[in-house]
């Protein structure tokens, strides 16, 4: 960790910084103790000889007023130094965390332990983050140890020279040790490992319903089924038969047992705390004449003893800081171990950029394929072979394995079995980006991203993510220049933000005036449809095939037209076949016609095999499945 944060010159500067302020710091407790002595020493002096050193005591009073104040002053500079090293490395980790994040692929990302993994590195969250918190307490550590020792080496030589000093420094001490005693095996993290599980069926589903409550994954459900008082009776009759420690976590259970041993300890520490009074009474009656420096002197050893307390504490409680911020890096760093399920090839691709303006060939061999935790292959034994610049349409039913040829072309996933060849070569030894810069694909499940819909359509070519005229060409290919037309922030309008804006109550009117004075963006969502929402996402499938620099060779739809009106469908087809010009095409669809009309190449999908390919033509006067679906729609505009 410091090796990687030492390539930062400003956090290195902080760092040293912090580290002078921190040793400072640690030694002047000690130094203000000797001061102390010193004038306890003077003290005793004037008592025993009746003479005081004025120039001495001047001094030392002056030294030990110093410490004081330098302890202020270095405190202070730690404070101005702490946030800015803070926010240094918060900013270099969260570029870290990102980078990690990001360069995922979906069966790596979608793996839980995966996400574990991610979680646990990030847990600092975006206040701090698990590094800055392993060297803040490192810090606290090391000051904490340095004041303890030198502290404690300065206290037995001011003790040694002072009446009953070395007896009342160990009376004084002893509860403060017996207080501490509970807490030292937090020093020793050896015997610290312990893991705490439940079997409570009552405790699983309370925990369950909770979760169903609270994800929003599962509010459409739980809305549209009406589920929520039963949910909610549930739950409270779950929580009543748990009883008081329903809701106890693993560190209450914990808290519970350490607090305990503290209360026992309790009851031998305070009669204990009263021992160094009675004894330095007895003393005193004896010998009268030193009444005012064995007071002084009481006094600064009870305070010394219950200050090395607070330091123990504080020393116990960094250690055991420390130890879990050391996991916790470590966890943070094995983020960078994770591998990528789908492995990067070594070929670049395509070797001629000229050559991919006229398609790309794709040909499955043999290849079966079954999702990560799924019980059933998605893919049997599918073989078929698609020429350079031809229209492949797949079509068949739900679930027969239509979207799952395009995510393995697109090499989200790769198959357990067989073999896909792109223009002649193994998938699997292309060069990935290479790979992704000459497809384009639309997906069944497209997503919105929380930016404006500008981005959404740039980001197809996230190269020229920003150059406007092709946003607005990709908009109008892909139909969404309609939508965009009618809403008043046009392509800066936020499709969904995750940032939104507070204000204090106001009508909404007055706050939409306000906004608008003010030049406030539209940072609220906006409600467009479903068919608005995919006209979109087909915009930013054409933002990456308008690329004049790395041309597309190959595009991928995933049912393109679910959610268009038949107009809407017709043109965007239209439009398509004009853009096609000589690449390669391979949908998936359940409509017969517009397209399958024109294919090269119609599969005919079912429970995850290819059972009849062919053209439109062909397909029809075998008479098979292809030709019985279609006799069913044609019927149905008869
Ligand atoms: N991420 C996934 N994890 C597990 N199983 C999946 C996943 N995606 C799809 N499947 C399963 O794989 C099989 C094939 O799914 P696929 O999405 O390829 O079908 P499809 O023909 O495109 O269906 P539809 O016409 O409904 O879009 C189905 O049984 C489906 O349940």
């Amino acid at each position: 960790m410091l090796k990687d944060i030492g390539t930062n010159a400003s956090v290195v500067r902080c760092l040293i910084g912090m580290a002078v302020t921190s040793l400072i710091r640690s030694l002047l407790p000690a130094l203000s103790l000797w001061f102390t002595g010193q004038l306890l020493t003077i003290a005793q002096l004037a008592v025993d000889e009746r003479r005081v050193d004025r120039d001495h005591l001047f001094k030392i009073a002056a030294g030990r007023l110093a410490c004081s104040l330098a302890l202020q002053v270095f405190n202070l500079l730690e404070a101005q130094i702490r946030p800015i090293l803070g926010n240094c490395i918060r900013r270099h980790y969260s570029v870290y965390m990102f980078r990690e994040t990001a360069r995922l692929d979906v069966p790596t990302f979608n793996d839980s332990v995966v996400q574990d993994r991610l979680q646990k590195a990030a847990s600092g969250g975006r206040r701090s983050s698990v590094a800055w918190d392993a060297i803040y307490s490192i810090f606290g550590g090391f000051v904490s140890i340095t004041s303890l020792v030198t502290r404690t080496f300065v206290l037995v030589r001011v003790v040694r020279g002072q009446p009953d000093g070395p007896l009342l420094a160990l009376v004084a001490c002893i509860p403060h040790f017996i207080q501490v005693w509970p807490i030292r095996d937090s020093l020793f993290p050896g015997g610290a490992a312990w893991i705490m599980t439940t079997f409570n069926s009552d405790y699983i589903k309370m925990e369950g319903i909770k979760q169903v409550v609270q994800s929003s994954l599962y509010r459409k459900e739980v809305v549209a089924g009406g589920m929520w008082q039963h949910l909610l009776a549930e739950y409270t009759n779950r929580l009543m038969k748990l009883g008081d420690h329903a809701l106890d976590t693993p560190s209450d259970i914990l808290d519970r047992s350490a607090a305990f041993v503290q209360r026992l300890s309790g009851f031998l520490i305070e009669p204990l705390h009263e021992l160094p009074q009675i004894i330095f009474t007895l003393r005193t009656a004896e010998r009268p004449a030193t009444i005012p420096t064995s007071i002084a002197s009481l006094n600064l050893i009870s305070s010394t003893a219950a200050q090395f307390t607070s330091d123990f504490r504080g020393l116990t409680y960094t250690v055991r800081s420390v130890s879990k911020d050391l996991s916790n890096i470590r966890q943070l760093y094995e983020v960078e171990n994770i591998r990528n399920q789908v492995e990067d090839g070594a070929l670049p691709y395509p070797e001629d950029q000229a050559k991919i303006r006229y398609g790309i060939s794709v040909e499955f061999k043999n290849v079966s394929f079954r999702y990560p935790d799924a019980a059933d292959f998605a893919l049997k034994g599918v073989s078929f072979s698609i020429g350079q610049g031809q229209l492949c349409v797949i079509v068949g039913r739900n679930g027969s394995g239509k979207s799952t040829i395009l995510k393995l072309i697109a090499r989200i996933y790769d198959p357990l079995e067989g073999t896909i060849l792109i223009d002649g070569k193994d998938i699997k030894t292309l060069k990935l980006d290479d790979l992704r810069r000459a497809t384009a694909v639309l997906f069944q499940d497209y997503t919105h991203f929380p930016l404006s819909i500008g981005d959404n359509i740039g980001l197809g070519d996230p190269e020229h993510w920003n150059d406007m005229a092709r946003i607005e060409e990709a908009a109008r290919l892909g139909g969404a220049d309609e939508v965009v037309a009618r809403l008043p922030d046009g392509f800066d309008t936020y499709l969904d933000s995750s940032a939104h804006d507070t204000y204090c109550y106001m009508p909404a009117e007055t706050l939409s005036r306000l906004r608008k004075a003010g030049g406030l963006k539209s940072t609220e969502s906006s409600n467009l449809s479903g068919g608005q929402i995919q006209r979109i996402a087909l915009s930013r499938t054409f933002m990456r095939s308008l690329s004049p620099e790395k041309p597309v060779g190959l595009l991928l739809f995933d049912e393109p037209s679910a959610s268009l009106d038949p107009v809407a469908e017709h043109d965007l087809f239209e439009r398509l076949r004009h853009l096609r010009g000589d690449k390669t095409m391979i949908f998936s669809s359940h409509r017969f016609g517009n397209l399958t009309r024109h294919a090269d190449l119609i599969l005919y999908m079912d429970n995850s095999v290819v059972v009849e390919e062919g053209t439109h033509a062909e397909l029809v006067a075998s008479g098979g499945e292809y030709a019985k679906i279609w006799n069913i729609q044609a019927q149905a505009f008869i």
